[in-house]
């Protein structure tokens, strides 16, 4: 189920979402967690998974595929580990299967060519093919995560382009997608001007682009 806060969001670039966030002081915007295709989009609410380090009692990728509601983005916290995987090509199948709106990991992830065949967007910190199997172990579900320095809550929004991933806390949703709004429509503003043929330099003082992001 895709809601009206997440379709509008949905429409807008991760860049005008970052402007936005900019604006407002809020921080949202992933560092260093890119799609492993381009042309890979998503937006969602955030159902979150928590990894450790295998301890004595062992552990694995988890068992949790299963409670993930249709339309939801899976956000795996595997704190930045890049030696061991925590999503492959059997979890993207089951998730392509079930409407999943895709994942993001705070990791790797493997078997990225089923993905891509799927075209099931996966957003990582790059591919490696060793298992977290026997590695991790999951220590909690639709608790609070982070993807590196930005904190997720279940039920937040992310939204992922070719330029990465932007995290939209549930409570400012709203006034986020106002803003974003703006924003757009100043920007769309100036290239109509330019192409009728304004000086950028004029268009921009004008509509003040050096200053959207700018926090008020
Ligand atoms: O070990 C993993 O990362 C999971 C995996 O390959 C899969 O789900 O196909
Ligand atoms: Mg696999």
């Amino acid at each position: 189920m895709t809601d009206d806060i997440v379709k509008g969001l949905a429409r807008a670039a991760t860049s005008g979402i970052s402007d936005a966030l900019d604006r407002l002081g809020i921080a949202g915007q992933v560092h260093g967690i890119q799609p492993l295709d381009p042309d890979f989009a998503l937006a969602g609410r955030a159902f979150t998974g928590l990894y450790q380090p295998v301890d004595v009692n062992g552990g694995t990728v988890g068992d949790y595929i299963d409670d993930v509601p249709e339309g939801a983005v899976v956000v795996l916290d595997n704190r930045g580990r890049t030696d061991a995987t925590v999503w492959g090509d059997i979890l993207t199948m089951v998730a392509a299967n079930k409407g999943i709106a895709g994942t993001v990991i705070d990791g790797v992830c493997r078997d990225s060519k089923r993905a891509r065949e799927l075209n099931y967007p996966v957003f990582s910190r790059g591919r490696y093919m060793r298992t977290g199997k026997d590695r991790v172990q999951m220590t909690g579900i639709q608790v609070p995560v982070t993807l590196g320095e930005i904190r997720v809550h279940p039920g937040d929004i992310l939204i992922g382009d070719g330029d990465g991933i932007v995290v939209v806390p549930q409570e400012r949703a709203q006034e986020v997608l106002d803003l974003v709004n703006e924003i757009e429509g100043t920007e769309e503003r100036i290239r109509e001007q330019v192409q009728a043929g304004v000086a950028l330099v004029e268009a921009r003082k004008q509509l003040g682009y050096h200053q959207l992001q700018t926090k008020r």
